[in-house]
């Protein structure tokens, strides 16, 4: 940890860092993956030295090795770095590496353990260096430190971080059963747990029992905190899980139509059906009712009260 905020916090010594590094390649904010025999994708292996022939090979110069991103260090205190190449030719890169650049709504369900969060980070950095080149207060460019943790307006000095919005996503039980809802822009059949922006200045308690008001217009009894996820889509947002419980005589649902296609109560036994069903990767028939991938803050939601539930 300490290693990582040196390198926040020295230019030189992250210039330093980044001439031998491990480096995650985009293309236009998609990440380079490869197939392995058994058929499982990973994140592209290259170092500093790779990525410096590559920009050689596609004809750029190496000026935009500066344009790469900390993202973190490995346990031996390597620098990992992330760099979009997307100005350069995707299809020669690709060739080059030998694996595809795949849209982050893919790879994120496609990578497994550690490298999932990691990629999402990354687009996340390299997403907000794209739309944060200029200040909101004097319209002036902003210029980074090396290490892209941080924008400085050139003009009035103002420093910019990368921003999360947080949210708070719950499952509510009646003791009994679980509500999911679904709302008109999710795949086809899939159902997850509650969600909702903060508003400004209000508690993770105050949010989540607006929300599920507002929502499915329900008293929350309780709730209990879980665990948090930094989720990328469609913006960063910082995820905080809970459970709650509404009273099983005031279980009633009135849903709110403008912000929920539907919300429904589920029993255990229709719950763990559909842990057992796969998720749905688009092609062929959608099952009818399936619940988000195991990456997702919500599967672990789903997974602990069935767990809480059963013993
Ligand atoms: N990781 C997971 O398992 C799940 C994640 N989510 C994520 O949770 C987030 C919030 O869920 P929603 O039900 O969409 O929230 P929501 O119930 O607060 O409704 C979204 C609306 O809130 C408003 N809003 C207020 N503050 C906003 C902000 N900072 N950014 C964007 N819109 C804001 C907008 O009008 C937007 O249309 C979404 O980004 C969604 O992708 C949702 C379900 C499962
Ligand atoms: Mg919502």
């Amino acid at each position: 940890m300490r290693f990582l905020n040196g390198l926040k916090q020295n230019d030189d010594v992250c210039s330093v860092a980044l001439q031998d590094a491990h480096m995650f390649l985009f293309h236009r904010l998609s990440p380079l993956l490869q197939r392995n025999h058994q058929g499982t994708f990973r994140t592209t292996e290259l170092r500093t030295s790779d990525v410096q022939s590559l920009l050689e090979n596609l004809g750029s110069d190496r000026t935009l090795l500066q344009e790469a991103v900390l993202i973190g260090c490995t346990e031996q205190n390597q620098a990992q770095f992330c760099l979009d190449i997307g100005g350069l030719d995707q299809a020669a890169a690709e060739e080059l590496c030998g694996g595809t650049f795949v849209d982050l709504r893919k790879s994120f369900f496609l990578l497994s353990g550690a490298e999932a969060p990691l990629v999402a980070k990354a687009q996340a950095l390299l997403r907000w260096h794209k739309t944060s080149g200029f200040c909101s207060a004097t319209g002036q460019p902003t210029h980074r430190n090396q290490a892209g943790s941080q924008r400085t307006c050139s003009s009035s000095a103002i420093i910019y971080y990368p921003k999360m919005s947080p949210v708070v996503i719950v499952l509510v039980s009646d003791g009994e059963r679980c509500l999911l809802g679904r709302q008109a822009t999710f795949p086809r059949g899939m159902y997850s747990a509650l969600a909702g922006f903060c508003d400004m200045g209000e508690t993770l308690e105050e949010t989540l029992s607006r929300e599920v008001a507002e929502e499915v217009g329900l008293e929350v009894k309780s709730f209990s905190f879980s665990s948090s996820q930094h989720w990328p889509f469609p913006q960063s947002s910082f995820m905080m899980a809970c459970h709650a419980s509404v009273s099983p005589a005031h279980s009633q649902l009135c849903v709110d139509h403008s912000e929920l296609e539907d919300a429904r109560w589920f029993s255990q036994q229709e719950v763990l059906c559909a842990l057992q069903t796969p998720p749905h990767r688009g092609g062929g028939a959608a099952p009818p009712f399936w619940l988000p991938p195991k990456h997702a803050v919500a599967h672990r939601l789903i997974t602990e009260w069935i767990q809480n539930t059963r013993s």
